[in-house]
């Protein structure tokens, strides 16, 4: 089953059973799930078809980074599972983003959406100062975006608060993937450029990548539809 919510959960368990608990309380057609390093490394590939067994759309969220090369064959890895969506840093750089397209082509339609990772949303001004940047996070954000674009990805992950300007620049089928949701009064948690559900998708946002909103609620079903109600309401 295919989902058309903009939903990503993030599925962040350390423990297989908690995460099929509480991926058997969410119904499929609400939302998709992203799969990330933590759940990957403890439980692998069968985890994933785990979870196309039961109907979902799987966001393989590994976020490749390596020579051209070795990303190339990982993404294919990743086409050859089945997954909806898989990613890459587009730090990377072009050469290996362009390799990591070039590797896709022979899926044909079954292709997984091909992503990358700009800045990541639990990074600020000073922390990129840190590591060498002297641009702006909104600044790095559209230079990685536009590379991404030219190297032949289908869209990005940033942060909704760069999306509107996104859009403008990339065009609107350059697909905007955000984490660092937060509905109105949950935690921030340690993400620092955040945005609402509705604030999301009024600036333009294709995916939403909520976790722990989600994942640490009492009720998971319930706090799904809380978000999706507000998107609905706009
Ligand atoms: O690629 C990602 O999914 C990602 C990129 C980014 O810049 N920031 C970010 O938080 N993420 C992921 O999005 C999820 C956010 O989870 P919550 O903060 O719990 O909503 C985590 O699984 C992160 O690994």
């Amino acid at each position: 089953m295919s989902s058309l919510s903009p939903v990503l959960v993030a599925l962040d368990f350390a423990e297989q059973p908690a995460a099929l608990n509480f991926v058997s309380q969410l119904d499929p057609s609400l939302c998709r799930l992203k799969v990330g390093k933590e759940m990957f490394t403890h439980f692998g590939p069968a985890f994933v078809q785990q979870l196309h067994q039961r109907g979902f759309d799987v966001f393989l969220d590994l976020k490749f980074h390596d020579i051209p090369n070795t990303v190339a064959k990982a993404v294919a890895a990743a086409a050859d599972l089945g997954v909806w969506m898989v990613n890459v840093h587009a730090s990377g750089g072009g050469r290996m983003m362009e390799s990591a397209a070039q590797s896709l082509l022979s899926f044909g339609a079954d292709k997984p959406l091909l992503i990358a990772v700009t800045v990541l949303t639990s990074m600020e001004q000073r922390d990129l100062l840190e590591i060498g940047i002297e641009q702006t996070p909104e600044q790095q954000v559209m230079r990685l975006a536009a590379l991404a674009k030219n190297s032949g990805l289908d869209g990005v992950v940033c942060s909704a608060q760069e999306a509107s300007l996104l859009k403008q620049k990339l065009g609107q089928g350059f697909r905007l993937v955000t984490p660092g949701i937060r509905p109105a009064g949950s935690s921030q948690d340690d993400q620092r450029r955040i945005m609402t559900p509705s604030e999301a998708k009024a600036v333009g946002v294709d995916y939403m990548v909520i976790g722990r909103p989600i994942t640490k609620a009492a009720d998971p079903a319930a706090a799904l539809q809380a978000i999706l109600n507000e998107l609905n309401q706009q």
